[in-house]
């Protein structure tokens, strides 16, 4: 007996040896490979997710989630699942580090078109950025519609444009005129003008720019030039304050994983719709330390801060392979537009209303317009 016991013995230790180095070796295993968790959020409800806590003014109430549950957030739209990102190290995270797995577009089944023929014609709503079509499109854009030489082309006629809208205002005189529009242009130059109104200083530097540029007696007969304009530093300030202020686009395009992604040690499914919350990132205090809610064109003054895509902290045309491609033709009409109204008018509100009464309610849409469209009357320039 005891003959077999020693014989067992060692079998047996070695057994349990074997078990336990297994069971060690497939825990490893599986901790190794169990992905991290989905960002957190919100609790969603059942159905409907979290489809109510995003109310009306989605990127403020984003804003909010972020400042409970972090830089990171997912939540759920129905059993669509919704990643978003509001801090300068998310967004880079996004926009550069997972460019490539996280640019494809997300496209709402609900819109009313062929999708197939959405993707093969609207660069906007391609679904997937790794193919052909996708690459010639933006190539199109890079090297022939928004190249340097077709922007500088087209100068004359965007000037003589600026031209007609002032002698159309000169016959408007005195008229309440309303300063609104739904497309990302239209509505910049409305949150200017609404900024401007409410801000002299920053009104009177910019006038007193555009009369020491171009306000000769001769220039002033001439339409505005608009290489001048885009040269004007204290212009190009108020447009930069005014596009961080407000963002046409506060959460800019939906994009979509088009591949399952770790993201800042959570997992970012594949599928998953991802927003970055371009206006909160542009308000943050921990980023902007200067009073961030205020209109201060003077902060971009002598700072090399920009939009083209490599500052994640100022976002307003996005930044990676999906970035806007229309930014040299945005940036130069909003620029003329606002020289040419504002060199040429003096500007108030309607029934001598104080301009610091201003509604700055926004409307969150397609872009984030004013929620009262503003009005104002032009008046001859005194100056
Ligand atoms: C103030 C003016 C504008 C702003 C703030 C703006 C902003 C943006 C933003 C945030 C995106 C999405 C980027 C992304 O998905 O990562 C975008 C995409 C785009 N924008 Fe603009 N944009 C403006 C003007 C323009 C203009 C004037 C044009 C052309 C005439 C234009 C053409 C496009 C196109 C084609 C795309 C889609 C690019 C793609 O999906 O590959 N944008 N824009």
């Amino acid at each position: 007996m005891a003959l077999i016991y020693l014989l067992l013995l060692p079998i047996s230790i070695t057994i349990l040896v074997a078990i336990t180095v297994s069971r060690f070796l497939t825990t490893s295993a599986a901790s190794k490979h169990r992905s991290p968790p989905l960002p957190p959020g919100p609790k969603p409800w059942p159905i409907i997710g979290n489809l109510p806590h995003l109310g009306k003014q989605a990127h403020i109430s984003l804003q909010h989630f972020s400042q409970l549950y972090g830089p990171l957030i997912s939540l759920r739209l129905g059993s669509q699942l919704l990643v978003v990102a509001s801090s300068t190290a998310a967004a880079a995270e996004i926009l550069r580090t997972h460019d490539r797995l996280l640019s494809a577009r997300y496209v709402s089944t609900g819109l009313p078109y062929d999708m197939m023929e959405l993707d093969r014609k609207a660069i906007v709503w391609a679904s997937n950025c790794s193919n052909d079509q996708w690459k010639a499109f933006r190539a199109m854009f890079r090297n022939q519609i928004f190249s340097t030489k077709a922007i500088e082309s087209q100068a004359a006629a965007r000037e003589r444009k600026a031209a007609e809208m002032v002698r159309f205002l000169e016959g408007k005189l005195g008229e309440e005129l309303f300063m609104a529009g739904t497309d990302t242009n239209t509505t910049a130059i409305e949150w200017a003008m609404t900024e401007l109104i409410r801000n002299k200083g920053a009104m009177n530097k910019l006038r007193e720019e555009l009369n020491a540029e171009l306000s000769s007696p001769l220039e002033r007969k001439l339409p505005l030039d608009e290489c001048v304009v885009s040269r004007l530093p204290y212009l190009n300030a108020i447009v930069k304050e005014t596009l961080r202020l407000h963002p046409p686009g506060p959460l800019m395009l939906p994009h979509r994983a088009s591949e399952t992604c770790e993201v800042m040690n959570f997992t970012v499914p594949e599928g998953a719709k991802i927003l970055v919350n371009v206006w909160a990132i542009s308000r943050d205090p921990t980023v902007w330390e200067d009073d961030p809610t205020s209109f201060k064109p003077e902060r971009f003054i002598g700072s090399k801060v920009d939009f083209r895509g490599h500052d994640f902290e100022f976002l307003p045309f996005g930044a990676g392979r999906r970035m806007c491609p229309g930014v040299p033709l945005a940036t130069r009409q909003i620029s003329l537009i606002l020289a040419a109204i504002v060199r040429n008018f003096d500007w108030c509100l309607p029934d001598g209303k104080d301009p610091a009464e201003l509604d700055m309610n926004e409307k969150f849409g397609f872009t984030l317009q004013k929620e009262q469209p503003l009005l104002l009357v032009p008046n001859r320039c005194s100056l």
